[in-house]
């Protein structure tokens, strides 16, 4: 029941997928939410195999920025002929520029910015972060000053420090961009807002008067985006360039507030919730370049003369592996709940927004952690080859782990997160109920039912009996942050100098409370699996992750007895079980997440797991091979060793 197998595939990987007990077609719809999605996939796929011009000269692996840039625009210029979604030149346009203009711009500007920007009249960025200013959003530096006279904004970077700074595509791409600055009218701070800033001729492209903006160089990875500073010097727009959908500046410059502060934030908590998917996807290709490469590498003797064996067999690979796969599906449940408190939000249910900020900010720092760290697993699971640029590991982990700054440093995340967990405690320890149902956040309002863990030894474990322990331990660790913030504050210490105190505690709080709200999104998410055996795998890879994360936090389980020992044992069981009965089905299962090898862009997880070959021919294309003698070699090794022999002759 695996539709993954061609012929001239690696005997190997079709042995592997001939051992499959389960329809991948049912698996891969199901991750990508359903079979529509998957037929819209291999559409994609196929145009792209057919359309030469839109495959990459050579191994990108192989260009230097300029040539990676240049491949990427091509691409994506030839990509809008051909689909909606764009790649990295435009990755920001997508993912900040048009979801800014449907959360912020009221209906005359939606109407006059969004038909363009879907249609790519022009290309932009959201320019927020300064290169003195990143979490601090109320510290940032860039001004708009209205003139009532012209009824226009002039907008400065007052100081260096005040340059914006890491944008995407900002760079040398983007031309009419979203501006954070601070909005000021008649004398007044009204602090950051978001304004609509031409800063490129739209014909030219060349920067415009009192503009400077440029690339800032190589950065750790993500080499195709080119993340831009810019300088502004007295650049005047239009009033109604401001975004005017929450706040408004009435032509005389008096100021309407918008209905809820942080309405303002509105495009940080999209990207933060839909970015969640993204990791789950980032995860699930790690694994799946992994687990194939697992599946065709043979290297040592079980047992002597038996011949070596797939690195797959080993339980060290599947605990290092097979965990991966289970928490990317535990992230893709996790982010549907986040998109669809999103929609909510959007559809004009603004109540939702301290939720969604609650529950979005440790999710988004836990996932991108824990998908880079799993991710770096992957790569080190496949040994030397996996340190090669033709595995796609390492740039996959440079990518996925700039989700861990970006969008809200993962640490200010996590204590924001924290934030709504001591208000509830607050409100546990005044006995006040909650004001509104909150399925994410209720379980703080309970004490823990039983004062003992329910794991106990059994073949069918159930979820609640972890999802309780789970919750038993975020309880704990909210209320212990809280009771030493409130000794801290009754000591004279400042409430802002207690939460300081404190935040290694609250930190660990958010997380146990984030680990809590993952695992009920996991389990709850696979009930709606009706085809059994695709039902079984996904009850094997919830029981992994279940009791994988026991295992992660068995301290904090053990720390006031709720735990014992022997349920850990237990629970180590339960890993090592999941692991035997999902090891027939690994690669069928990864072939479920159902990315092509473009996606992939892997020797190592090719579909058809002819590795080898493909290896020497990558190796073979690097231009440095088009030398037998590299031209500067007899310049310096060569003229140094000539030197060397007629030394010892002497
Ligand atoms: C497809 C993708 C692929 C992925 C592709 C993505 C490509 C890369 C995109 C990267 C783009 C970027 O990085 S864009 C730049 C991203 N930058 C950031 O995320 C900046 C992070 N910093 C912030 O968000 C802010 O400074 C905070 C939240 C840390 C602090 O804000 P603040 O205004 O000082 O608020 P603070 O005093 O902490 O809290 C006051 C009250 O406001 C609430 N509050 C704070 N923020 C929010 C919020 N957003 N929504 C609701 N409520 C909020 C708090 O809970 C608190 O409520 P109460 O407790 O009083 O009730
Ligand atoms: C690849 C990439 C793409 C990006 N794209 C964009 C973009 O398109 N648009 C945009 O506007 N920005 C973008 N950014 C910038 C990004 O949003 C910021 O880097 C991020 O918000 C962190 O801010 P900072 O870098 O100034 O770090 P800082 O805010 O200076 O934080 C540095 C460190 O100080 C600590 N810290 C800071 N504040 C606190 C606190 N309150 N409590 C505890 N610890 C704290 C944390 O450990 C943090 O890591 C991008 C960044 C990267 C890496």
């Amino acid at each position: 029941m695996n539709s993954y197998i061609k012929p001239g595939d690696n005997p190997l990987l079709t042995e592997e997928r001939k051992k499959c007990q389960f329809s991948t077609d049912i698996l891969a719809a199901f991750y990508h939410e359903n079979a529509q999605k998957i037929k819209r996939r291999h559409e994609i796929y196929q145009y792209y195999l057919e359309n030469k011009e839109l495959h990459d000269p050579e191994p990108t692996e192989f260009m230097d920025r300029y040539h990676r840039l240049e491949n990427a625009e091509r691409k994506v210029s030839l990509l809008k002929k051909h689909v909606k979604k764009a790649g990295s030149p435009l990755g920001l346009h997508y993912t900040m520029m048009i979801p800014t203009i449907l959360n912020n711009a009221d209906d005359e500007q939606k109407a006059e910015w969004l038909p363009k920007a879907q249609n790519l009249e022009f290309i932009g960025t959201y320019a927020q972060t300064e290169l003195g200013h990143g979490t601090n959003l109320r510290f940032l530096e860039t001004t708009a000053t209205y003139d009532p006279k012209t009824q226009e904004f002039i907008l400065n970077s007052p100081t260096t420090s005040a340059a914006k700074w890491w944008p995407g595509n900002l760079g040398k791409s983007s031309n009419r961009i979203i501006v954070v600055a601070r909005l000021i009218s008649n004398g007044k701070d009204y602090g950051p807002h978001s304004f609509f800033v031409p800063i490129r001729d739209p014909i030219t492209h060349k920067s415009l008067p009192g503009v400077t903006v440029g690339d800032i160089g190589p950065k750790f990875g993500i080499p195709t985006v080119d993340n831009g500073f810019l300088l502004l010097n007295n650049v005047r727009i239009p009033r109604r360039n401001m975004f005017m959908k929450n706040a408004k500046l009435n032509p005389d410059g008096t100021y309407i507030s918008p209905k809820h502060a942080k309405l303002a934030y509105g495009t940080m908590v999209y990207v933060r919730a839909v970015m969640i998917r993204t990791m789950s996807h980032m995860l699930g290709l790690a694994s799946t370049i992994s687990i194939r490469y697992s599946a065709i590498r043979k290297q040592g003797e079980i047992e002597a003369g038996k011949g070596e064996v797939k690195v797959l067999e080993y339980q060290t690979q599947q605990y290092r592996l097979l965990p991966q796969v289970a928490r990317a599906w535990a992230f893709e449940f996790a982010g549907r709940y986040t998109r669809k408190l999103y929609a909510q939000f959007l559809g004009g249910d603004v109540d939702v927004l301290p939720a969604l900020h609650g529950v979005s900010s440790g999710l988004k720092a836990v996932v991108t952690h824990q998908t880079a760290q799993g991710i770096e697993q992957c790569r080190m699971a496949c040994g030397g080859h996996g340190y090669s640029e033709a595995s796609g590991l390492p740039q996959l982990f440079a990518t996925a782990v700039a989700g861990c700054t970006y969008e809200g440093e993962n640490m200010v995340m996590l204590l924001q997160s924290a934030r709504q967990l001591v208000k509830i405690a607050s409100d546990v320890r005044k006995n006040q109920k909650p004001t509104k149902q909150n399925p994410v956040t209720d379980y703080l309002y309970k004490t823990s039912a039983a004062t003992k863990c329910k794991i106990d030894q059994t073949t069918d474990p159930d979820p609640s009996s972890v999802i309780e322990a789970f919750e038993h331990v975020a309880r704990r660790l909210t209320f212990a942050a809280f009771d030493k913030l409130e000794q801290l504050k009754q000591r004279g210490i400042s409430a802002e100098n207690a939460w300081v105190q404190c935040g290694v505690d609250l930190r660990r709080a958010a997380t146990a409370h984030t680990r809590t709200f993952i695992a009920r999104q996991f389990s709850n998410g696979i009930l709606e699996m009706r085809d059994l055996p695709v039902q079984a795998v996904l009850k094997d890879l919830l029981q992994l992750y279940l009791f994988y994360e026991v295992l992660e936090c068995d301290g904090d389980l053990l720390y006031d007895g709720y735990v014992i020992g022997q349920q850990i044992e237990y629970s180590k069981n339960n890993v090592y079980e999941a692991l035997r009965r999902l090891r027939p089905n690994a690669v069928s299962i990864v072939d479920s997440f159902d990315f092509n090898d473009r996606e992939l862009n892997s020797v190592l997880g090719r579909r058809d797991g002819n590795v080898y070959e493909n290896m020497l021919e990558w190796a073979k294309s690097s231009p440095l091979n088009k030398h037998d003698v590299m031209p500067f070699h007899h310049k310096y090794l060569g003229k140094m060793m000539e030197d060397a022999r007629q030394q010892s002759k002497l």
